[in-house]
C-alpha cells in the first residue's frame, strides 16, 4: 500500500558513487514512496548493496544528492570521506533500519540487550519503556522466550529474527534488508522470510529489500527494479518483470537463475 499524494520518501537525484576508477553508480535516480515495498534484483555487483549502504550513510557519494524523509543530504566532490556533519548524517541514518545478511549481533548480549541498547543510547529512551517495547517486537518475531539467550546459543534464522526486531526497535521510516536469507542454511530460510512478509503488511512501513529469493521478491513487493550495471534497467510489478520482462537483460538475468 503506498501513498503517492505525499512526496517520497527516499529520492535519489543524480547520486553518482565511485570507488577509486570504479563508477558503480552514475547519475542514478530513484524514488520511493512511503509505505511502498521495493525489491532490488540483478547480478553480483551491480550496485544493489551500495544504493542500501548509501542510505544508512555507510558510503559517501560523489555526486547528487540523496533525500530521506524529508532530510536531503548533498556530498559534492566527497572523495571516499563525509563532508556531512555527523549530526546531519545522524539526522538521516535515524530514519533507517538495515537487516544484514550476517547478522551482526553483539555476542556478549542477551537477545534482549541487543534489541534494547540503541533505543537507550542513540535516542535516549528510559530503559523500562525500551524493554517493554523489545519484549512486544521479540513476540512478533516468535522469540520472546530467548530474551535471556546469547547469540550463540540461537540458530542462524533466530539470529537474523532478532536482527529484525533490533531494526524495527528504532522505529525506522524505512526498513532496508540487504540478502537476509543468504547467509541461512535452507531449512531456515522459511522463518525469516515469514516474518519478512508479515512487516510487508505494516502500510506506514517503507521497505526497501536486495534478495536472491525470486519466489519472495514476487510475494512481498509492490515493485520490482531491475539493477543492471549501476541502474534500473526495468522496473515494475512483480507480475510484469517475472511474467513479461520487456528488457533483453532481464530477460537473460531471471532465465540464469529461475
Ligand atoms: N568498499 C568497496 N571498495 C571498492 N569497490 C567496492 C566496494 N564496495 C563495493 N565495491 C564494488 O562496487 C560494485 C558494486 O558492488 P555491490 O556490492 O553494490 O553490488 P551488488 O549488486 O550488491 O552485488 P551482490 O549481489 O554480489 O552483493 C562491485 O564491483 C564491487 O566490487
Amino acid at each position: 500500500m503506498t501513498n503517492t499524494t505525499d512526496p517520497p520518501i527516499i529520492e535519489f537525484s543524480d547520486v553518482t558513487k565511485r570507488f577509486g576508477v570504479l563508477t558503480v553508480l552514475d547519475q542514478f535516480n530513484f524514488s520511493v514512496a512511503k509505505g511502498e515495498k521495493v525489491t532490488l534484483i540483478g547480478p553480483s555487483g551491480s550496485g544493489k548493496s551500495t544504493v542500501l549502504r548509501i542510505l544508512m550513510t555507510l558510503e559517501p557519494f560523489q555526486e547528487g544528492t540523496l533525500t530521506l524523509a524529508g532530510t536531503s543530504y548533498h556530498e559534492p566532490g566527497a572523495r571516499g570521506r563525509f563532508k556531512a556533519s555527523e549530526k546531519h548524517l545522524r539526522q538521516i541514518r535515524n530514519h533507517v533500519g538495515m537487516v544484514f545478511q550476517s547478522f551482526n549481533l553483539f555476542p556478549h548480549m542477551t537477545v534482549l540487550r541487543n534489541v534494547v541498547e540503541a533505543p537507550v543510547r542513540v535516542l535516549g529512551m528510559q530503559r523500562a519503556e525500551a524493554e517493554v517495547r523489545a519484549i512486544e517486537l521479540l513476540q512478533m518475531v516468535g522469540l520472546a522466550d530467548k530474551k535471556d539467550h546469547y547469540p550463540v546459543q540461537l540458530s542462524g534464522g533466530q539470529q537474523q529474527r532478532v536482527a529484525i526486531a533490533r531494526a524495527l526497535a528504532m522505529r525506522p521510516r524505512v526498513l532496508l534488508f540487504d540478502e537476509p536469507t543468504s547467509a541461512l542454511d535452507p531449512q531456515l530460510v522459511g522463518e525469516v522470510l515469514g516474518v519478512i512478509r508479515a512487516l510487508a503488511h505494516e502500510h506506514d512501513l517503507t521497505m526497501l529489500l536486495v534478495t536472491h529469493e525470486m519466489r519472495f521478491a514476487r510475494e512481498v513487493s509492490d515493485r520490482v527494479c531491475f539493477f543492471d550495471k549501476g541502474r534500473i534497467c526495468e522496473q515494475g510489478a512483480p507480475e510484469e518483470i517475472f511474467g513479461q520482462p520487456k528488457h533483453e537483460r532481464t530477460r537473460e538475468f531471471l532465465a540464469s537463475i529461475l
